[in-house]
């Protein structure tokens, strides 16, 4: 079934000194339009090279991403993206942060217009009196608001959010959560987030898809979270099958631990047949 995002036989290979790796393989998935979908998987599995080449940051080397009936090749302002880090400038205010994308993909309204829209997300964030200061004078967690204003105000189709959450304490990351569904439960936008956290994946998540490890990383299961939106924290911690999801998450990653265990001892294993020592070749 085509859906609003799709991905299809995605695939990574990175060419390095070793020759080529195949870092992620196969990866298929298609979102409807609004849905948010969240990547889990062990760390250095492939996540941030998937949400990469949705982005056009990374070179797709098989298969493709169609966004809304066109084939990505490169980046572009229908696709908005949130760091775990907000990357501003640092000696420009909030607004003008947020007015550097504006200007760039709005060219053809009026100033005015541009800096409207750009307090309307600054205060939907609630930064609304904080237009005028000067982004080195915001905490980590004002400045990851200005990063979400500066994503939506560029009205893209699609929001991919890499760990956005990853660095701020977890009450502001739990404020920040909810700022966040309410402004897509507003602007629809359809949304990938990679994260580290199985209970962030099923709060904020319509479906979480769990990658397999790498090398050669592809989807592994996928999960769907039938919590009614809009979604209240208390509710949901409180769903009689919240532990159930989450207790399924958690045994995907155990089992994907296991598999990279016996992964590694058999590579280690290997390499000893071959009389190489690791920490030779890791040094050469
Ligand atoms: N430019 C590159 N050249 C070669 N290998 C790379 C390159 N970039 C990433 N890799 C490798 O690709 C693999 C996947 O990296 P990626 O950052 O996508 O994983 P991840 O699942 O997002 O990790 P994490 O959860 O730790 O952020 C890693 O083994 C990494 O070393």
């Amino acid at each position: 079934m085509a859906g609003y995002v799709e991905m299809f036989r995605l695939g990574k290979t990175y060419d390095t000194l070793s020759g080529p790796a195949v870092i992620v393989e196969d990866f298929n998935l298609n979102m409807k339009q609004g849905e948010y979908a969240s990547l889990l998987g062990h760390s250095g599995c492939g996540k941030s090279t998937v949400l990469m080449m949705v982005a056009g940051l990374c070179e797709i080397t098989d298969g493709g991403v169609v966004v809304a009936n066109h084939e990505i090749d490169g980046p572009g302002p229908d696709r908005g993206i949130v760091f775990q880090s907000p990357c501003l400038m640092p000696w420009m205010t909030a607004m003008e942060n947020v007015l550097l994308g504006v200007d760039q993909v709005y060219p053809h309204v009026t100033k005015k217009q541009r800096h409207d829209l750009s307090a309307y997300y600054l205060s939907l964030v609630g930064l609304g009196n904080q237009l005028r200061t000067r982004a080195s004078d915001l905490s980590q967690g004002m400045q990851q608001r200005v990063g979400i204003a500066r994503a939506f105000a560029l009205k893209p189709k699609m929001l991919l959010l890499d760990e956005p959450f990853g660095m701020l304490d977890s009450l502001t990351r739990m404020e920040l959560q909810e700022i966040l569904l309410e402004i897509l439960m507003r602007d629809k936008v359809t949304t990938m987030m990679i994260t580290h956290d199985v209970d962030e994946a099923l709060f904020m998540s319509d479906r979480v898809v769990m990658m397999t490890n790498g090398p050669c990383a592809t989807v592994g299961a996928i999960f769907d979270i039938p919590f009614n939106r809009p979604r209240v924290r208390t509710e949901v911690l409180e769903h009689p099958e919240y532990y159930d999801y989450r207790e399924k998450l958690l045994c995907f990653l155990a089992d994907q631990d296991h598999k990279k265990l016996k992964q590694d001892v058999a590579q280690h294993e290997a390499k000893k047949a071959e009389g190489i020592n690791e920490e030779d070749s890791v040094c050469a």
